[in-house]
């Protein structure tokens, strides 16, 4: 659905966005995840085709953005300051929004206003950051977008409307396949509803993966044998991080649940679990020497 390949993108000197490259599948929740700085916003105004890349190259369903109108109306982009014309109310947005966008729906746009209990007749401007956001999803979601790209879309929500918000955006990823692209610094906030996840940091991409398989690939092992840790152990798994704690040994592993057991096995521990990983830790563990910038994504 959204291709990007080896897109760089500068600014002076800086480059923003370094050789990225992404894959977002159509009806997915995406979640673009990354310290402050690391190029979130830049590359989602070149998705947007607010800005044009200077290598690389950005599709949505096979088909340029940048200077595309056709593709432009199908997607819709709520900025981290939303964007209003000035003295606006909703509903002259929403009249606005209706000339532009060819899928515009009405009904769709009075029931959100009713959800929201929105007051359409108040200028926008007037409203606080959290209300102007709401109205900023009731003109979006009305526009029916293919794609819906978010900036950090949850800030200055209170929890009541985050989990109206997030309810309606599965509904139309249900419903109709919408695809979801979601910037944040807050892993915590976005993981409960995202199935795929990209971390960036310093304009390049570090992970990129299905949550489901990021959780059943990453494993904590506690250890203790009867004398020194056995020669060979873990020779074909993928050690992310090991400790020892007394007489425990603490592993976090890359790989396969079964091959970790019958590898165990063959060393006849006097302890051995397998416990939970918290996603927060499967980050930590798979940056390892980004440590510093994980600690910022989980905020
Ligand atoms: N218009 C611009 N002109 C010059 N530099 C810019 C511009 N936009 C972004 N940058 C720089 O590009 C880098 C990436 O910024 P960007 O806003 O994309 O990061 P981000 O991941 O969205 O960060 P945050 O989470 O803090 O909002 C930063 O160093 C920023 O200063």
């Amino acid at each position: 659905m959204i291709k990007i390949s080896n897109v760089r993108k500068s600014f002076d000197e800086l480059e923003a966005v370094e050789n990225v490259s992404i894959n977002v599948n159509k009806g997915s929740i995406y979640g673009l995840l990354g310290s402050n700085g690391a190029g979130k916003t830049t590359l989602l105004k070149l998705i947007t085709g607010i800005y044009v890349q200077d290598e690389g190259l950005i599709t949505i369903e096979d088909q340029q953005v940048y200077e595309n109108p056709e593709i432009k109306n199908k997607l819709f982009f709520i900025q981290d300051i939303p964007f209003f014309l000035p003295q606006y109310t909703v509903k002259q947005m929403a009249q606005f929004y209706e000339n532009i966008y060819p899928n515009w729906d009405q009904k769709r746009y009075e029931e959100l206003v009713r959800v929201f209990e929105m007051n359409v007749q108040k200028k926008i401007h007037k409203f606080s950051k959290g209300i102007q956001r709401q109205a900023a999803f009731i003109l979006g979601l009305s526009t029916k977008p293919d794609v819906l790209i978010l900036d950090e879309p949850m800030d200055g929500l209170d929890p009541v409307m985050r989990k109206k918000v997030k309810s309606l955006l599965i509904e139309d990823v249900a419903d109709r396949e919408m695809t979801v692209l979601i910037s944040s610094h807050n892993l915590r906030e976005v993981e409960d509803i995202c199935d795929f996840v990209c971390i960036m940091h310093k304009g390049r991409t570090i992970i990129e993966k299905e949550l489901d398989d990021l959780k059943s690939d990453t494993h904590k092992i506690q250890l203790a044998f009867n004398g020194p840790i056995p020669q060979g152990i873990f020779e074909n798994i993928k050690v992310l991080h090991k400790e020892k704690r007394g007489s425990i040994l603490l592993f976090i592993l890359n790989g396969k649940e079964e091959e970790i057991i019958a590898d165990v096995k063959k060393y006849n521990p006097v302890i051995f679990d397998i416990l939970p990983l918290t996603l927060d830790e499967i980050f930590i563990y798979e940056m390892g020497d980004v440590g510093y910038a994980v600690q910022n994504i989980l905020g």
